[in-house]
């Protein structure tokens, strides 16, 4: 897929590897419209991206991925602004397992919202031109990590829920690819406050700052290279994007049938 003139959506844009995304986005010519539910920083953001891109590129529109409500009138208001949605990036995501409800709540049914919203209005069924879409998992979405259990299922079930979406796609013919991607440790926010966050767990902070350290850290634009191989290579889908500092892996999965 050549992005020029495209449009994308990007959940969780303004900060860390969702601001990453919009950048990589821009830089190859798309549109973006950013979803976040920090308005300062969104706003903040916009700004610097009208400067450097242009004042038509970019749309941030404040949005909560927990609320229907919120996430179906962002995706239309994109629709009206740009004329159509080509690419759908659920990245927003949170890590805390004292919250463990709200964790579930935006990690995996927020995917599943914006997925089902987005292919309302891409799905070649409904009358749209086809797409991707690009889930944001973790590498927790195929391992466990002992200190985040509930991080972790959230993880997982992005996973499952987007290889099951892009099996659904490709036999009823939405002309949607959708594919989920499974970054290792990355440097942001949500990374750096991870030891406050582990609730009942706490005592395996030390654990995990350990194999954060033997694993080492990626940059948010090291994922969002891989972000767009999976956007632009029109052969993937129902693919799970492992991305590590030193490596880079399509999982395979046992075939149960
Ligand atoms: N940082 C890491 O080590 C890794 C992060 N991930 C995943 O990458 C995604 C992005 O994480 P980071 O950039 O690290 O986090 P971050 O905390 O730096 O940025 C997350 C962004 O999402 C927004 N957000 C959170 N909840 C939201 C909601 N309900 N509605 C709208 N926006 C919301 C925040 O305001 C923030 O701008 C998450 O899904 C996370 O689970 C995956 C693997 C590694
Ligand atoms: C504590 C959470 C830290 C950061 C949040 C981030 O989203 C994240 O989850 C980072 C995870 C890094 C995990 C690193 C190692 C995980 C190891 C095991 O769980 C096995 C994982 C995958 C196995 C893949 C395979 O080759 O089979």
């Amino acid at each position: 897929m050549a992005l020029d003139g495209k449009v994308a959506v990007v959940t969780g844009a303004a900060m860390g590897i969702g601001k990453a995304m919009t950048e990589i986005l821009l830089q190859n010519g798309a549109k973006v419209a950013l979803l976040d539910f920090n308005e300062t920083a969104g706003k903040s953001l916009l700004e610097a991206l009208k400067k450097q891109y242009g004042q038509e590129k970019t749309l941030f529109l404040t949005c909560d991925i927990e609320s229907e409500e919120q996430t179906k009138a962002a995706l239309q208001t994109t629709r009206e602004t740009f004329g159509g949605i080509d690419i759908m990036c659920n990245n927003a995501g949170i890590l805390n397992e004292s919250t463990w409800e709200k964790t579930v709540s935006i990690n995996l049914m927020g995917v599943i919202r914006g997925t089902y919203l987005a292919l309302e209005h891409m799905s070649k069924l409904n009358g749209g031109q086809g797409g991707v879409i690009i889930n944001t998992a973790s590498m927790a979405g195929l391992g466990p990590l002992p200190s985040c259990p509930v991080y972790t299922a959230s993880k997982h079930g992005v996973v499952g829920f987007t290889r099951a979406i892009a099996a659904a796609s490709s036999a009823l013919g939405y002309g949607i690819r959708i594919n989920v991607l499974c970054p290792g440790f990355v440097q942001t926010d949500l990374f750096s406050n991870i030891p406050a966050r582990l609730g009942k767990f706490s005592l395996l902070a030390d654990a995990t700052k350990k194999m954060a350290e033997k694993m080492e850290t990626l940059s948010v634009s090291e994922v969002a290279e891989c972000l767009l191989e999976l956007v632009v290579d029109e052969m993937k889908n129902g693919e799970a994007f492992m991305v590590l500092p030193k490596s880079k892996k399509y999982m395979t999965f046992p075939v149960l049938l």
